[in-house]
């Protein structure tokens, strides 16, 4: 199953120090995510891209605005939405099958069913015969698919995304790019998609939602023309995939310092997140 997503008016303000003015990291932030759509979310560094995803994710609450994922107000986190980070967040003690398992623990299934489970979600991000290894036995990329893994095993109904595959080398990248799509395609999941690069967010987005910053809102969102199988493969020669990254790249440039292609980005570990691992 899978649910839209509507953020409306949404703003959000960390305090300062000192008695300062809080800081305005979103300002009037509105977005529809109709269910099982893919967007993709650009913006340069420190718009608010994480954010926002934090409080789609209920970890954190707007100052003001709405969102809600299936018409429900969000209040905390929960079993609705899943999440994968940059950082895989795996627990170390535990092989990849039990790492899936993990995100099922919160569900009411036995524990039987729950590795059946994960063994179905392991054989869909590809890392059947894997099952018994450890996180430091996987290469990043196969972590990152156990993370992906651990995220859809409970079904949730959207995926949120924040730079799942910024930490990883482009080869990797580009393939589980591939792979994510397939997912998506099989799975009908709605996704948001945090990136910093403009050729990912285009290759993956149907739609691509521009942010700029100070505070953080969204200036544009494009609509993304490229059927699937033009996705796969040399997609980047595709002259219409050079317009929208073009167009994207003018938007972002608009306002903001330029911002590169691809450039992977580092964020800082947010503990709470990633030991939770799911909403
Ligand atoms: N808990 C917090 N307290 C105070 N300020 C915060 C907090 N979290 C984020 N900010 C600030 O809000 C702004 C947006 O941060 P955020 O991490 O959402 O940006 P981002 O677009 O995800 O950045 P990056 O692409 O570098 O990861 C930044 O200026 C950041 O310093």
């Amino acid at each position: 199953m899978s649910a839209g997503i509507r953020l409306e008016g949404v703003g959000k303000e960390f305090p300062s120090r000192g008695g300062a003015a809080p800081f305005a990291a979103l300002a009037g932030v509105d977005l529809d995510v109709a269910a099982g759509e893919f967007v993709a979310l650009v913006g340069p560094s420190g718009c608010g891209k994480s954010t926002l995803l934090d409080l789609v994710g209920g970890f954190t609450r707007p100052t003001s605005g709405s969102i809600t994922v299936g018409g429900r107000p969000i209040t905390g986190p929960g079993l609705d939405r899943g999440l994968v980070f940059q950082q895989y967040a795996l627990l170390p003690w535990r092989t990849a099958l039990a790492n899936v398992e993990l995100g099922l623990e919160a569900t009411r299934l036995p524990r039987r069913q729950r590795r059946a489970v994960a063994r179905e979600y392991l054989e869909l991000v590809g890392l059947t015969g894997a099952e018994d290894r450890y996180p430091h036995q996987l290469s990043g990329g196969m972590r990152q698919r156990v993370a992906i893994a651990r995220s859809l095993a409970f079904d949730p109904e959207v995926l949120l995304m924040d730079e799942p595959f910024a930490a990883l080398d482009a080869q990797t990248r580009e393939t589980l790019q591939g792979e994510l799509l397939r997912i998506w395609d099989r799975t009908g999941k709605t996704v948001v998609f945090i990136t910093h690069g403009i050729d990912e967010a285009v290759l993956l987005g149907q739609r691509v939602a521009v942010m700029t910053a100070r505070p953080g809102r969204i200036t544009a969102v494009l609509d993304v023309p490229l059927p699937m199988h033009r996705r796969q493969g040399d997609v980047r020669s595709d002259p219409e995939f050079a317009r929208l990254r073009h167009q994207v790249w003018e938007l972002l440039q608009e306002e903001a310092p330029p911002v590169a292609a691809d450039a992977p980005a580092e964020r800082p570990a947010e503990p709470l997140r990633e030991v939770v691992g799911v909403g």
